[in-house]
């Protein structure tokens, strides 16, 4: 190791949503004076105003800090930032194997959580140095004893280590900031062997191109140097590297130990793919960096255009996105009902929201989305396996021998008096126990195997209705299970509406049935003519319901005098039209598509 190396130390902050990362990491480049007090802006790692509006952190980036500690010497402090939703898991896999060490930062009124879990296990894995933080201790109801306790019974490392902090008072920063100098080991590496750079994050910038962020392994890169990304083989030109100060920084290279970024004119951005190895491509390394697999989309739902957006719009606004969103998929559809749209593919719901929200604002798309759903396998008959992704075009059951579907394992963490209600809620879903375990007197640990078609919509407002906000929850994908499922259909005033079909287990298809014709009764406006809604299983009728028709013509009350209020009904008109969806004589108001995901 080089004497440089050694002056290097690579972590991140990993904890539970609201813990008080962001504010941590802001207080961080404010000590080291990479910002300014003045210059600093709300939550600077935090770029995508949506994400800032959210609150949620999305994008993977990494900020080089400098840090003269009390030895004396200058080190230089990568600090990795980690998105904070499960949709992102792999994400955060790889940005952690960037790291030699992690800061776990626990809010000490609220104690360890669902997610301080995951992602403790996690920066395990990863074999990480961890260093535990006890945050917001500024605040009264801080109770430092019980998180000890915590730390001790439930992670098993050394109370005694773990540094009380305030991000947001700025008590404990310089203690932190010496525990990553003096626990987090150097990273390792050679800066003489053949280049080896794992990418963890990427971004579309539009000077740029396509920009990796990536640690180096092994080597050197500089601009001119000829790259190849190992998954693809395909080879670039370095224009630049660099590493963000926070800004983006140019530098003459980045060699073994150092984390920053590497741009090469990369149009697409789904060429650079997280977990990814760039080597050297006149001096390529023959061991990429293991880990990778490539971003699979673990729900769908189609996409359509609707009110004065075209099919050409919504996919010239497609294409646009995903330039910057490397994980989104997409494929044209064709909708008896519905006409021209695309079924994507989404790492998980926030994903999917995040995607439509951005669709709408950001290109001016009026979309309606079906309802999201899981990947189906089908074991047909004749032995063959199918993948299906959207509902409408599963087999025949004639054919099918065996229908699997997903399942995740979840780790909800809650004060003992919800427990009840937890059970119920998670029995209702079809869901499994695993583990029953208390992580201090009044806290349970519960684990469960749970469809993953059960907790896409609403299992987590569920979760937090039941126990008042204070239970946790986080999972990820388990394996695929054989399930009792069967196809249903949506006939509206008689024919089956392709894009409300859904798949349902069989022994809750009646309830479901039932509630979702209510529902779709309730959503659907009331029209010139009858609306009949029947939910059906192959030919058999579960339930139906009708919305009578309307008598008056809205325009009928102005009695034909008053021009401007008859201008402003109409306009009212309009606005009420703007997500509806005309499928054949019947319009579809976009909630009627998400009655399924609301009909339990
Ligand atoms: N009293 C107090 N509040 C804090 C402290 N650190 C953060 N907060 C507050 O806690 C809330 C969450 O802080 P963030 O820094 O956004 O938390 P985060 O973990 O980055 O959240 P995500 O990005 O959503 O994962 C904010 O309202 C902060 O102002 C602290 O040390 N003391």
């Amino acid at each position: 190791m080089s004497r440089r190396m050694e002056h290097i130390r690579n972590f991140s902050i990993i904890a539970h949503v609201d813990h008080g990362k962001s504010t941590l990491a802001d207080r961080l480049m404010e000590f080291t004076g990479a910002v300014e007090e003045r210059e600093k802006k709300d939550q600077l790692l935090d770029t995508l105003d949506i994400e800032r509006e959210r609150g949620i952190t999305i994008k993977l980036q990494a900020v080089r800090l400098n840090y003269k500690a009390k030895d004396g010497q200058e080190y230089t402090l990568h600090l990795i930032d980690t998105p904070g939703h499960v949709d992102f898991g792999y994400e955060v896999s790889r940005s952690l194997t960037a790291c030699e060490g992690a800061l776990l930062l626990i809010d000490a009124t609220q104690g360890i959580e669902a997610q301080t879990i995951a992602t403790f296990w996690q920066a395990l894995e990863q074999d990480l140095e961890i260093i535990p933080v006890i945050n917001k201790i500024d605040l009264p109801s801080a109770d430092v004893e019980r998180i000890k306790e915590q730390i001790a019974d439930v992670l098993g490392l050394d109370p005694d280590e773990a540094i009380l902090a305030s991000g947001k008072a700025g008590i404990g920063i310089q203690d932190i900031l010496e525990a990553i100098v003096n626990k987090i080991p150097p990273p390792e590496g050679e800066e003489d062997k053949p280049l080896k750079a794992l990418i963890f994050d990427s971004y579309y910038d539009p000077y740029r191109g396509a920009v990796a962020f990536v640690r180096i392994f092994d080597g050197e890169v500089k601009k001119g140097t000829k790259i190849k990304l190992m998954s693809t083989g395909k080879e670039f030109e370095v224009t630049e590297v660099g590493a963000q100060t926070p800004q983006m920084t140019q530098l003459d290279s980045l060699r073994a130990g150092d984390v920053g970024y590497i741009a090469a004119a990369i149009k697409d951005v789904r060429d650079i793919r997280i977990g990814d190895t760039i080597t050297d491509a006149k001096n390529p390394t023959d061991q990429p960096v293991p880990g990778f697999r490539p971003a699979k989309p673990m729900v769908y739902a189609g996409l359509y255009p609707t009110g004065s957006t075209l099919f050409e719009d919504l996919r010239d606004a497609l294409e646009k996105y995903s330039i910057n969103d490397a994980a989104i998929t997409y494929e044209m559809e064709s909708s008896p009902a519905l006409g021209l749209g695309f079924r994507c593919g989404f790492l998980g719901l926030l994903h999917m929201e995040i995607v439509q929200e951005r669709l709408e604002r950001e290109y001016d798309i009026e979309l309606i989305t079906t309802a999201p759903n899981v990947i189906y396998k089908v074991i047909t008959k004749k032995g063959e396996e199918l993948e299906v992704r959207n509902p409408s075009q599963m087999p025949d059951p004639s054919q099918i021998d065996k229908i699997l579907e997903p399942y995740i394992e979840a780790n909800i963490i809650t004060p003992n008096d919800y427990v009840g209600a937890i059970m119920q809620l998670v029995q209702d879903k079809r869901g499994i126990q695993r583990s029953f375990e208390y992580i201090d007197k009044k806290t349970v640990l519960l684990r469960y195997d749970i469809p993953m078609a059960e907790v896409l919509f609403d299992f987590h407002d569920k979760l937090k209705t039941a126990t008042r906000g204070y239970a946790s929850f986080d999972y990820e994908f388990k394996d695929y299970r054989p399930g009792y499922l069967v196809k249903m259909d949506i006939k509206i005033n008689g024919e089956i509406v392709d894009a409300l079909s859904f798949i349902v287990h069989r022994d809750k298809a009646y309830r479901v049935g039932r509630n979702i014709v209510d529902k779709m009764r309730e959503v659907i406006p009331r029209q010139l003519f009858e609306v009949r809604i029947q939910a059906v299983i192959g030919s058999k009728v579960v339930a139906s319901a009708r919305v009578a028709p309307l008598r008056k013509d809205v325009l009928a009350k102005c009695y034909g005098g008053d021009i401007t209020r008859k201008k402003k009904l109409l306009e009212k008109q309009k606005k009420g039209k703007k997500r509806m969806k005309q499928l054949g004589k019947v319009e579809l108001p976009q909630e009627a598509f998400l009655s399924i995901l609301k009909a339990e």
